[in-house]
C-alpha cells in the first residue's frame, strides 16, 4: 500500500498519548504543523484506537466530509461508539439512518424551535438566578453552562422533566462524557471503564420511561411530537416495524453526548470572551438594548422567535469563536472500502480524520485569519467557500443540532447581558483543551442583577 508518512505510535495506544496532552496544552494546531511540515497535508497516526489517516485543507475537508456513506462511514471512535452504543446515528447507514436523522430532524429544525423559545427562556432564567443565589454571586460559567445545555436537552428534546432523575442522568452523564475522550482500556478504575459503567446506569434509569411513554402512546394519551423518546417510539421502518429498544437508548445517549459539551463550550467561550473584549461587548450589549427597547413598555414579555432573529451581531462572535477556537476539533470517519486520496492509498477499515483548524486559521480561506473579526460573517471581501467553515460538520453528517445550539446560546447570552453585570475573577485565564476547548479554570465569574437597565444607547 502507498500510505503517507508519519507514525503510528505504540500499539492501541498509538499517538493518541501526545495528541490529547497536545490538546490540553493548547497545541493541538502546533501537534497537526509539526506533523503536516514534516509528511505533508495528509500523514498517518493511529488514534483512539484505530490506524488514521489525517486529511487537511479544504479539499481535503470536502473528500472526506461530502463523501458518500458506501465510501465513508461516521463511524466515531472506539470510545463514542462504546458510550453512544452500537446503533446511534453516527453507527447507522443507509435507509436506517435516515429514518432516525429525520425523526430527530423534526425535532430539531427551526420551525419546530420556534415552540420551544418560551420555555427555554424561563429555564435558562431560572438555572442563572439559581446558581447565582447559590454561589452569593460567584460562580463559575462553565459548570452552569453545563447545567443549562443538559437541562434544556432533557426537559425541551426528551421531556424528562423530574428533578430527581435529572440530578441523577447529570452525575452519569458527567463521567460518560469523560469516557469519550479517554483510552479505550476496560480495566476497573480507568475513565473508560467508569463510562461504560455510568452509561448502563443511565438506560437502567431511562427504559422505565421510555416503558411508560409506549403505554401512553398507545393509550392515546401522549403524541409522538411531545418529544424525541416518544417520536422514535412511534416511528415505523420501511416494514412497518417499531424501532427497537436499543437503538432508541443508544441514540438518546448519543444526542445527549453530541449536544452537550458543543454548546456548553460555545456559551463558556462567549462569555469568556465578552469578559475580556469591552469594544466586542459593547456592541453585543447594544444589540440586547435595541431588543427591549423596541418592547416599548412590554419589558417582561417573553422572548420572541423574532427577537432571536434579530440578534445577528451575537451570533456572529459567536461564529467568529467556533472560526478560531472550534468546538469540535474534527470529524473521524471509517473508510468502508479501499479508496485513495492525493495519490495515497486508504486501506479499508482505517479511520480517517478532518480538522476543521485546517482551514479556519487559513490566510488563503480567511483574510488575517489570527484576527478577531466577527464582521467576515456579515460581509465577506472573500465568501466563505463550502468545505472551508465546518465548525458543524459538512456533507451528509452535517450536525443537525446547530440551530438548536444557536439558539440556547443566543436565549442564554440574551439573558446575561441584558439582566446580570460580570467580571471574570482571573482575567489571565486561558483556553486549554480537554480535549474540548474549555476556558482552564472554569471561567469563575462574579456576577450581579443590574441595578437599572437603561434601554437608551450609550
Ligand atoms: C455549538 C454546538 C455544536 C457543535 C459545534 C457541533 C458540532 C458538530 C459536528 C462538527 C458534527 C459532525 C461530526 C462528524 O462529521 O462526524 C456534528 C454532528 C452531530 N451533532 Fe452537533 N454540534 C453542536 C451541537 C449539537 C446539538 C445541540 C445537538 C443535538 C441537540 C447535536 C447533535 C448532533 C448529531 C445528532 C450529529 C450527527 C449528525 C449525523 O451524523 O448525521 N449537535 N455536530
Amino acid at each position: 500500500k502507498n500510505l503517507p508518512g508519519g507514525s503510528l505510535g505504540y500499539p492501541l495506544i498509538g499517538e493518541t498519548l501526545s495528541f490529547l496532552r497536545a490538546q490540553k496544552d493548547d497545541r493541538g494546531p502546533q501537534w497537526l504543523e509539526e506533523r503536516i511540515s514534516k509528511y505533508g497535508p495528509v500523514f498517518k497516526t493511529s488514534l483512539m484506537g484505530s490506524p488514521t489517516l489525517v486529511i487537511t485543507g479544504q479539499t481535503g475537508n470536502k473528500f472526506v466530509l461530502g463523501a458518500e456513506d458506501d465510501i465513508f462511514a461516521a463511524k466515531q471512535p472506539i470510545t463514542l461508539q462504546a458510550i453512544g452504543g452500537k446503533q446511534n446515528i453516527f453507527e447507522l447507514t443507509g435507509s436506517r439512518y435516515r429514518l432516525i436523522k429525520g425523526a430527530m430532524l423534526s425535532f430539531l429544525k427551526a420551525e419546530s424551535l420556534q415552540n420551544y423559545i418560551e420555555r427555554m427562556d424561563e429555564l435558562v432564567k431560572n438555572i442563572l438566578s439559581r446558581e447565582i443565589k447559590e454561589g452569593r454571586g460567584t460562580i463559575k460559567a462553565v459548570t452552569t453552562m453545563k447545567k443549562i445545555t443538559f437541562n434544556l436537552a432533557c426537559e425541551l428534546i426528551f421531556g424528562i422533566e423530574d428533578k430527581e432523575t435529572k440530578e441523577a442522568l447529570l452525575d452519569d452523564f458527567s463521567i460518560a462524557f469523560k469516557a469519550v475522550w479517554s483510552i479505550p482500556v476496560k480495566f476497573p478504575g480507568t475513565t473508560y471503564w467508569k463510562g461504560l459503567r455510568a452509561r448502563s446506569r443511565i438506560v437502567e434509569r431511562v427504559l422505565p420511561i421510555l416503558r411508560k411513554r409506549k403505554e401512553e402512546l398507545s393509550e392515546g394519551e401522549l403524541k409522538p411530537e411531545n418529544d424525541i423518546l416518544s417520536c422514535l417510539l412511534a416511528l415505523r421502518d420501511e416494514n412497518h416495524e417499531p424501532i427497537s429498544d436499543d437503538t432508541i437508548m443508544d441514540n438518546y445517549v448519543t444526542l445527549m453526548v453530541a449536544s452537550h459539551d458543543t454548546s456548553a463550550i460555545l456559551m463558556s467561550l462567549t462569555i469568556w470572551k465578552l469578559s475580556r473584549d469591552p469594544e466586542i461587548y459593547h456592541k453585543v450589549l447594544e444589540e440586547h438594548k435595541e431588543i427591549m427597547r423596541r418592547r416599548e413598555g412590554k419589558e417582561d414579555q417573553k422572548l420572541t422567535w423574532g427577537e432571536i432573529q434579530k440578534m445577528k451581531y451575537t451570533w456572529r462572535v459567536a461564529q467568529e469563536l467556533m472560526r478560531m477556537i472550534p468546538p469540535v476539533f474534527g470529524s473521524f470517519r471509517k473508510a468502508l472500502k479501499d479508496t485513495s486520496y492525493g495519490g495515497y492509498d486508504i486501506p479499508k477499515g482505517w479511520q480517517v480524520f478532518s480538522v476543521a483548524w485546517g482551514t479556519h486559521m487559513n490566510k488563503d480561506v480567511f483574510e488575517n485569519p489570527t484576527e478577531f473579526d466577527p464582521s467576515r460573517f456579515e460581509n465577506p471581501s472573500k465568501p466563505i467557500t463550502p468545505y472551508a467553515y465546518v465548525p458543524f460538520g459538512g456533507g451528509l453528517h452535517t450536525c443537525i443540532g446547530n440551530e438548536f445550539a444557536r439558539v440556547e446560546t443566543l436565549v442564554t447570552i440574551h439573558n446575561l447581558v441584558t439582566f446580570y453585570e460580570w467580571s471574570q475573577l482571573n482575567p489571565e485565564e486561558v483556553i486549554t483543551r480537554q480535549p474540548m476547548p474549555y476556558p482552564s479554570l472554569g471561567l469563575p465569574i462574579k456576577i450581579n442583577p443590574r441595578n437599572q437597565f437603561s434601554y437608551k444607547s450609550s
